[in-house]
C-alpha cells in the first residue's frame, strides 16, 4: 500500500520558485491498477518521481509498505520506476540493461526478460540510441516487468507505441500485475486508455488532486443529455432557468446536446418541465468528464461550438 500525506514539494529555480505540488493526499491499494490523468503541467511525472524516492518532499510523507523511500536504497528495490525519457540509457544495448538492472534488482529473473525481448523481436546488441522511440519504450518496459518488483510506475505509459504494440504491452502488463497480485501505476494523457486499463483515476490539475475514485464511479453525478422542443429552438439559458447546472450547451439543428452536474433524477424531472419533444440521456465518456472538471476550474480547453 502506497499512503501519500498532505505532501507538497516546490522547485526552486532561480528566476521564480514553482509549487508542483499542494497537500497531495492519496492512497494507492496493493495489486490495484491506477491511472494518473491532467492536464500538461500538472504535476503527475513529479509525482511519480517523489513516491519512487527520487525527489524528496518539502513536507508531508510518502510512505510504501509504512517505509518513507526517500534515502532507503532497500525500500527502492520494491519499486520499478520507467521514467517518459530514456536519454540516460542511449549507450546501453538490451544485453546492457538486463546486467545493469540484475544488478539493482536482486529478483530480476533472467528468463522473462530473455522472452520478453524474444517476443517484443528486439536486437540485443544495437545501442538504444539507434532504437525507435517505441522499441526503448518496448525495451525497458521488459526491464520493468523481469525485475519482478511489488509496484511498477509508467510515467506516460504508452508513448510512443504503434496500436498494436501499445495492444501487446498493454497484455502483457496487465497479465503480469494480475498474476502476481503486484501494484501499477500509470500516467497517461489517453483517458479512453486509463478508463480501459485502471481500477482507479486520479486527476491532477496545478499540483492539486481534483479527485481520486474508482473508475466505474468517475461518471457519477454528470448527465449528458440530448433535448428537443416540439418547435423552434433551444438555448443555454432556458435550460438553466429550469434550474439545471449546465457544463456544456451545444446545439446540432432543432437538437441540443447538454452536460449536466447533477442526479439523474433530479436533471431528468427538471428538463421534463420545459415539455420537450424529445428528451434522451447519452453516455458521457471520461475525457469529456476530466475536460469539464478542468474547464470548472478555469483551463481553457472547450472549442467555439461547446460555448
Ligand atoms: N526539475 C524541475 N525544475 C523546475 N520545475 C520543474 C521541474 N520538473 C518539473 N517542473 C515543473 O513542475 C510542474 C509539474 O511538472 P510535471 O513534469 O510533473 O508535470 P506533468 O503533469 O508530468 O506534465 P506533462 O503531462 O506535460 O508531462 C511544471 O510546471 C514543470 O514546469
Amino acid at each position: 500500500m502506497i499512503e501519500i500525506k498532505d505532501l507538497s514539494l516546490t522547485f526552486k529555480n532561480a528566476d521564480e520558485d514553482h509549487e508542483a505540488l499542494k497537500a497531495v493526499t492519496l492512497d494507492i491499494p496493493e495489486g490495484c491498477i491506477y491511472g494518473f490523468v491532467g492536464s500538461n503541467g500538472a504535476g503527475k511525472s513529479t509525482l511519480l518521481r517523489v513516491i519512487s524516492g527520487i525527489y524528496r518532499p518539502d513536507s508531508g510523507s510518502v510512505t510504501i509498505d509504512e517505509t518513507e523511500v526517500y534515502d532507503r536504497p532497500q525500500a527502492k528495490e520494491n519499486i520499478f520506476f520507467v521514467s517518459d525519457e530514456t536519454v540516460q540509457f542511449s549507450r546501453l544495448t538490451v544485453n546492457d540493461l538486463k546486467s545493469f538492472y540484475q544488478s539493482s534488482y536482486p529478483t530480476f529473473d533472467d528468463k522473462v526478460f530473455d522472452d520478453l525481448i524474444s517476443k517484443l523481436d528486439l536486437p540485443r546488441k544495437k545501442p538504444l540510441s539507434q532504437f525507435s522511440k517505441g522499441m526503448k519504450r518496448q525495451a525497458i518496459v521488459a526491464a520493468a516487468l523481469a525485475s519482478r518488483t511489488k509496484y511498477i510506475l509508467l510515467d506516460e505509459a504508452f508513448d510512443g507505441l504503434d496500436p498494436a504494440m501499445r495492444r501487446l504491452i498493454r497484455t502483457m502488463i496487465v497479465d503480469d500485475i494480475f498474476d502476481r497480485g503486484a501494484t501499477l501505476i500509470v500516467s497517461s494523457h489517453n483517458v479512453t486508455e486509463i478508463g480501459d486499463l485502471c481500477d482507479k483515476a486520479m486527476l491532477l490539475h496545478k499540483g492539486e488532486v481534483i479527485f481520486a475514485k474508482d473508475i466505474d464511479d468517475v461518471r457519477e453525478g454528470f448527465e449528458k443529455v440530448q433535448i428537443a422542443l416540439p418547435e423552434g429552438e433551444l438555448d443555454r439559458s432556458a435550460i438553466e432557468n429550469a434550474g439545471v447546472e449546465v457544463l456544456s450547451f451545444r446545439n446540432l439543428g432543432r437538437v441540443s446536446t447538454v452536460v449536466a452536474k447533477g442526479e439523474k433524477a433530479d436533471i431528468t424531472a427538471k428538463l421534463s418541465a420545459i415539455s420537450p419533444a424529445v428528451l434522451e440521456l447519452v453516455p458521457l465518456t471520461l475525457e469529456e468528464i476530466f475536460i469539464y472538471e478542468m474547464e470548472v476550474r478555469g483551463y481553457a480547453v472547450s472549442s467555439e461550438e461547446d460555448k
